[in-house]
């Protein structure tokens, strides 16, 4: 499986995959601090809800590890508290991060006043190390508990062929947005596993192209039958191909099921409530965010217009240097070194959120890994459900409200 986050404990290290490099080049970097981390997720090296929230907490307990910060206990866990805020900021719409900062504070808030304040300074560094270590651990987990209930109930409720399903996604959301199988691309990966996927297909998902360089990369990897079409295809695609479900990621569930994932999901529901398509949100309860009532609340982010401007890419060699006309042996154009290229004029203005919000209404299900929330008979969705008997300290509790 690909893996977008290396994480060592002895020595204490953090590498990431530099996923703005992919799908040219693969090149794992080093996250020693909380400021790489900051720098790596804002510049989106590393992306994706959950992948985000890991590289952040890790990065942190590589921090504490490798550096001497006080021996004081109530120092430590200021010095924690003010380095999670601070990472808080990187990217504001998905909820994971800001949910694993609450929880990862509350645990050394707690430990430093169990002790006394002049001393257990390294109490309070592994008692958070050890929790972010847990982060790691619980994701892969929970991520494939949510592919099998997703794949579990797109083969139960949603229209097959020939015994098979086709199913459309959107974005990233596969290993490289977490640490390992994924939510959405997980359902997908976990349909394939079971033989009931006939073919998958991804969008190019504008304007950053994580459909086009990332999950496209994942599906070839993992040999799962797939193609890659452009965003303004899927509603040809849903009226011609008999796509059976689409499923997607999420950045932020609100408490009533609105959602916020990936620029151009609204516009997938839409259409998929349209051709009569089933809608699915596949995401861990962190999630899910309990204190934001619904999407109105959700705080979208736009990014730089030069993302919309410009697209990034490999340069290829028309001749190459050694008069092989610019082929490798097995055909393919040789890469030379990546470019960015202007595709819009001089000029124009340029809006660019990263994320919009699905209304509750198109969405037919949410896949958590304790399994899938319907709409009850008042049509709406009942996600406090999700968390009844959790404790507050497990790391699947979203402690937001
Ligand atoms: C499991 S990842 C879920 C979402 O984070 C994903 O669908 C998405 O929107 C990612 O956006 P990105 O801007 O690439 O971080």
């Amino acid at each position: 499986m690909l893996k977008a986050i290396v994480y060592e404990s002895s020595p204490p290290s953090l590498r990431i995959l530099d996923q703005l490099l992919l799908p040219y080049t693969t090149t794992y970097i080093s996250i020693p601090n909380a400021t790489a981390a900051f720098h790596a997720i804002r510049s989106m090296q590393v992306r994706g809800a959950p992948a985000i929230a890991i590289v952040a907490a890790l990065a942190l307990a590589v921090e504490l590890a490798t550096t001497e910060v006080s021996e004081s206990s109530e120092e430590v866990a200021v010095f924690v508290k003010e380095k999670l805020d601070y990472l808080v900021q990187s990217r504001p719409t998905a909820v994971n991060l800001a949910d694993a900062a609450g929880k990862l504070s509350k645990i050394v808030e707690d430990k430093a006043a169990q002790l006394s304040g002049a001393v257990g300074g390294d109490a309070v560094r592994k008692a958070y190390i050890n929790a972010a270590e847990a982060m790691l651990v619980h994701d892969v987990a929970d991520n494939k508990a949510i592919g099998r209930h997703g794949a579990e109930w797109i083969e139960s409720h949603a229209t097959r062929h020939e015994g098979k399903v086709t199913v459309l996604t959107h974005c990233n959301t596969g290993s490289l947005a977490t640490a390992g199988h994924g939510t959405a691309l997980g359902v997908i990966r976990t349909l394939h596993e079971r033989s009931s996927l006939s073919h998958a297909y991804c969008t190019e998902t504008r304007p950053y192209n994580q459909g086009a360089r990332l999950t496209a990369y994942e599906l070839a990897y993992e040999k799962i039958p797939a193609t890659l079409v452009t965003d303004s295809m899927a509603a040809a695609l849903m009226r011609l191909k008999g796509i059976s479900a689409v499923v997607v990621g999420a950045d932020r569930v609100s408490a009533n099921g609105d959602t916020a994932n990936k620029i151009g999901t609204y516009a997938l529901a839409v259409l998929a409530r349209f051709h009569r398509v089933k809608f699915l949100i596949a995401a861990p309860r962190t999630t899910i965010d309990l204190a934001t009532a619904d999407g109105s609340q959700i705080v979208i982010e736009e990014r730089a217009k030069n993302e919309v401007t410009m697209v990034k890419g490999p340069r290829w060699d028309a001749v190459g240097a050694d008069g092989s006309e610019g082929l490798e042996g097995n055909g393919e154009p040789k890469a030379l070194e990546n470019v960015t290229i202007k595709i819009a004029a001089d000029g124009v203005d340029v809006w660019n959120p990263a994320f919009d919000v699905t209304p509750a209404d198109l969405i037919d299900g949410i896949v958590t890994e304790v399994g899938v929330v319907e709409k009850g008979s008042e049509g709406t969705f009942d996600l406090r459900s999700l968390f009844a008997g959790k404790d507050e300290d497990d790391s699947g509790t979203n402690t937001n409200e």
